[in-house]
């Protein structure tokens, strides 16, 4: 095996000759640019240079120097093979890409081309996170996308983009224009996305900013749409796929991602699936601002806990939870192809004994797509075909239990024929050939049964039956020396060998044993010696050994490329667990959650009884509390000139994000395919949901918080259509009071007239109430609060008609403020009510500030009350929603000082 690769004897201080194994370090590091170079030395991965300084820091593993390069010492640090994985996951997690090179060649291939020559080596794989395939490397319960983002210039810019789970095998493509580019890639979620720089700068100029943490910056070429026809032929072949049948942009991107995947696995068959061409129109549009304040597959701080799938993932399966998640993030429009879902949760539903039996055969489905693409690549072990076998097995049987289902819909009739059309044979085959509990890597050996295959069963014998020959040599070396406690015993540095304790040892060296007992150790209390005998047994053994090995090698090809062989039909199993998985756990939710089917069509319907957010009501039962149900109805017509608009007012914390989020939330359940927490819902079919809920919460980036605000506005008045529901909270509260309520004021107005959505606006500029005198389709509700003893006490309750007031004090008096600051803003908020109803009334300036307070309570700093509130406030006790209430509250006292 090689040295150091860099001589640390002989390197010289000055601009040398690089050794042999230098250059090739620096050849092999120069082809793969980017990435860090694991660089195979016996036992260790090793890294050099800048490789290792990173890998060491972000690892926390000691960096060492290795000899000299150009004078300076060169840094290195080194993972043992054993526990490389785990290196390269946390790695893979921290955003770094790694090649893996390895020896490929024996070091004696090497030796024998001269002294100094250097083992062979190749980069064998690059991994990077998007292009996984072991189970310890991926979350199982989500998908694990790798897209590539294509530009092909028509005069206008068109996008688009391919993905791919390369675990899985499934992959997929789109057109896009340039404004649904971001909306897509928040539906997909990449965890690495391909683009080149031109694409990074065109859709810059479109105001599109691609994630930098995902972004690999690749060459142009790799886009290149007529190479690309080439590798989609290569990958899925020519019968299987037309590269024809793709427009241009998607043809280019097709290709990059393929390039890409198969780089990466470096000459390794892909495991691919033939791409489903997806459509714009043919699912939800929801962009990534709603995206996040819906708090759909993750909350906003980032977790899955908290977020609408981890509340109604009831699935038992890994692949199921991927394929929900991928069905919530892309809830469908077409009518007929929701109701067919829906009636596959409504027959299950409807069977509950027969659903609880499948949700417990599907729980022991072992994760096969996973499995079927390791074995693909090659990366597969025994216990992949265990799996396999396993969960073919199980099909049969949930085939066979829906099968008992009278009048099944035609949705679940699919699954139970693709799950009836599972390999059985190949099942029988893998059960008989595989034992229960195999160790992970076929090269360990001994997991195929006894009985299966008679030439290793009689190798195994002879392995076997060598024992019975040592004990029966031992029994008569004991006889021919006569030293009871003689010993056969073996270890990895002698093999086979004699023991016997130091007190017998002399005789062994004696006449007449001289002969036989040739001496290798002498420990403390113990000599030992071999015998030829026993050489000529170790080699009988070993190859016993071998020969069970290679003979298990064989069998487990042969029954990989059987499995391999039924691809097709076992990804069509596959597909059918996941899918049969997601409709029983939507049946399971909907039972135990008490929610109701939804009816969905192509009108312009929107009427919900008794909604509930299904979070918060979770969160609220914690609490031993009752979620208030509440009902909305934003139904219209064409003739109407659209959907209504809702103008709902209320005081904070009064519950009027919860009741505009869970409408949106309704609609997306809905149109997943879920049952939703109402009593009654009629949804036409939703074509964007808009969601602008609480973004005063949220810490822009870069931008103000009005600004963000203002461009979300925008982005919802320019794409939002007639289809569409658009949920907007308190806009325009970001600026001055005058230009908040005009925008806020034309922004219904646009609403209303022009795109006609169904809507939902929420609002503390009570003046915009006056707008449902005008426009036909507004109308005021409010969250009915209750006042008792000067608190206010929140209903939850949603009711029609405006609200009088905002119980902005009261709500601060909640949140801590100090008394004499309430005292004072209420004075303040009297006169300017009594002000802005023009009744005569004082100036500010005649009320003292802070007046009937005893000076003590009230020093003399008091001339600027703004400081005394400050001083008075504990931030640290304040949610960021008082917080920024209490600020209101300041401005307004400010600017009401600054006017008077
Ligand atoms: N329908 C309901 N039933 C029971 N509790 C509710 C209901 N709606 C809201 N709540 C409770 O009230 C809290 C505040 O609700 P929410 O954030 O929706 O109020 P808000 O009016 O939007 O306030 P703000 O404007 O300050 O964001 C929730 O966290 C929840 O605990």
């Amino acid at each position: 095996m090689d040295q150091a690769p860099f001589d640390s004897q002989s390197a010289p201080a000055a601009p040398v000759a690089l050794t042999p194994m230098m250059a090739q370090y620096f050849e092999i590091k120069a082809i793969n640019p980017g990435y860090l170079l694991f660089y195979r030395m016996g036992d260790f991965y090793e890294l050099f240079f800048e490789d290792a300084e990173i890998a060491s820091q972000a690892l926390g593993i000691v960096l060492t120097k290795r000899g000299k390069h150009l004078g300076e010492d060169i840094q290195m640090c080194g993972v043992p093979i054993h526990a490389a994985q785990d290196y390269l996951k946390k790695l893979i997690a921290l955003g770094h890409r790694v090649a893996v090179c390895e020896q490929v060649e024996d070091p004696a291939e090497a030796k024998k081309r001269g002294s100094k020559s250097v083992v062979k080596r190749d980069v064998v794989r690059l991994v990077t996170a998007g292009t996984l395939t072991e189970d310890d490397l991926l979350p199982a319960r989500a998908s694990n996308f790798l897209a590539a983002l294509s530009m092909v210039r028509h005069g206008e810019a068109d996008f688009a983009l391919a993905w791919a789970d390369v675990s899985t095998g499934e992959t997929a493509v789109i057109d896009l224009p340039a404004n649904v580019v971001a909306d897509e890639l928040a539906r997909i979620d990449p965890v690495e996305l391909l683009a080149s720089e031109a694409t990074r700068m065109a859709l810059a100029e479109n105001h599109v900013i691609l994630p930098a943490g995902l972004l690999v910056k690749v060459d142009p070429d790799l886009f290149d749409s007529e190479k690309a026809a080439e590798r989609i032929v290569g990958a899925f072949g020519a019968e299987v796929v037309d590269p024809s049948a793709y427009s241009r942009p998607s043809r280019a991107a097709l290709g990059a991602l393929l390039a890409y995947v198969l780089d990466s696995q470096k000459g390794t068959a892909l495991a691919l699936r033939a791409p489903t061409a997806e459509r714009v129109a043919g699912h939800m549009a929801i962009d990534q601002a709603t995206r996040s304040s819906l708090e759909l597959l993750e909350t906003q701080r980032g977790g899955r806990k908290g977020s609408l799938l981890n509340e109604i993932d009831l699935c038992v399966t890994p692949p199921g939870s991927r394929l929900l998640a991928r069905r919530l993030a892309a809830p469908l429009c077409d009518p007929t192809a929701v109701n067919a879902r829906l009636d596959c949760v409504s027959a299950l539903l409807d069977q509950p004994v027969l659903n609880e039996r499948l949700r417990t055969g599907l729980k022991s489905v072992p994760d096969i797509t996973r499995a079927l693409t390791r074995l693909a690549l090659d990366r597969g072990g025994p216990r992949d075909l265990n799996a396999i076998g396993a969960a073919i097995g199980q099909a049969g049987d949930l085939a066979t239990r829906l099968g008992q289902m009278s009048e099944a819909p035609q949705g679940l009739v699919a699954i139970g024929k693709a799950l009836s059309e599972a390999p059985q044979a190949l099942a029988a085959e893998l059960r008989s050939a595989i034992d229960e509990e195999p160790p992970l890597l076929a090269r360990d050996g001994d997991f195929v049964r006894r009985g299966y295959d008679n030439a290793l069963d009689a190798e195994r014998a002879l392995a076997s039956e060598t024992r019975e020959v040592v004990a029966a040599l031992q029994a008569r070396l004991i006889e021919e020396t006569e030293v009871k406690s003689l010993k056969i015993r073996h270890n990895g540095v002698l093999g086979y060998f004699v023991e016997v304790p130091a007190a017998h040892g002399g005789r062994l060296l004696e006449d007449p044993h001289r002969e036989q007992f040739i001496h290798r150790q002498t420990l403390a209390n113990a000599m030992r010696f071999t015998t030829g005998e026993l050489a000529d047994l170790e080699g009988r053994i070993a190859r016993a050994y071998e020969a069970s090995l290679e003979i298990e090698a064989r069998i487990f090809n042969r029954l990989r490329e059987s499995v391999l062989a039924n691809t097709d039909l076992l990804r069509a199993t596959a597909d059918a667990l996941a899918e049969l998985d997601v409709h029983a756990a939507l049946a399971h939710l909907a039972a135990t959650r008490n929610f109701s089917r939804p009816q969905i069509d192509n009108s312009l319907a929107f009427r919900i009884e008794a909604g509930r957010h299904p979070v918060v009501e979770a969160m609220v039962a914690a609490d031993g509390n009752a979620f208030v149900a509440n009902e909305a109805d934003l139904s219209g017509t064409e003739a109407q000139g659209g959907g209504k608009l809702w103008l709902v007012t209320g005081p904070n914390m009064g519950g009027k994000s919860t009741f505009l989020r869970q409408n949106a939330l309704i609609a997306i359940l809905a149109q997943t395919g879920s049952y939703v927490p109402a009593a009654l819902a009629h949804i036409g079919v939703v074509d964007r949901v808009f969601s602008r809920v609480g973004a005063s919460d949220d810490i822009a980036h870069g931008r103000s918080t009005f600004m963000v605000e203002m461009v979300e506005t925008a982005a919802i008045l320019n794409r939002a259509t007639r289809r569409s529901l658009v949920i907007l909270d308190e806009i325009g509260r970001g600026t001055a009071t005058f230009d908040g309520l005009s925008i806020a004021w034309a922004t219904v107005e646009a609403l209303h007239e022009t795109t006609g959505c169904r809507a939902l606006f929420a609002t503390h500029f009570h003046e915009l109430t006056a707008l449902s005198k005008t426009l036909s389709r507004v109308s005021n509700h409010t969250m009915k609060v209750r006042e008792w003893e000067g608190d206010v006490v929140f209903l939850h309750e949603v009711a029609e008609g405006a609200a009088d007031r905002s119980y902005g004090i009261q709500v601060a008096k909640l949140a801590g403020l100090p008394e004499p600051v309430l005292r004072r803003a209420r004075q303040v908020l009297t006169l300017l009510e009594a002000r802005s109803s023009g009744a005569p009334t004082l100036v500010l300036d005649d009320l003292p500030l802070f007046a009937h307070q005893p000076p003590q309570q009230m020093p003399a700093a008091s001339a600027d009350p703004l400081n005394d509130m400050l001083d008075q406030l504990r931030p640290d006790e304040l949610t960021p929603r008082q917080a920024i209430d209490i600020l209101y509250e300041f401005k307004k006292i400010r600017d009401a000082a600054r006017r008077s």
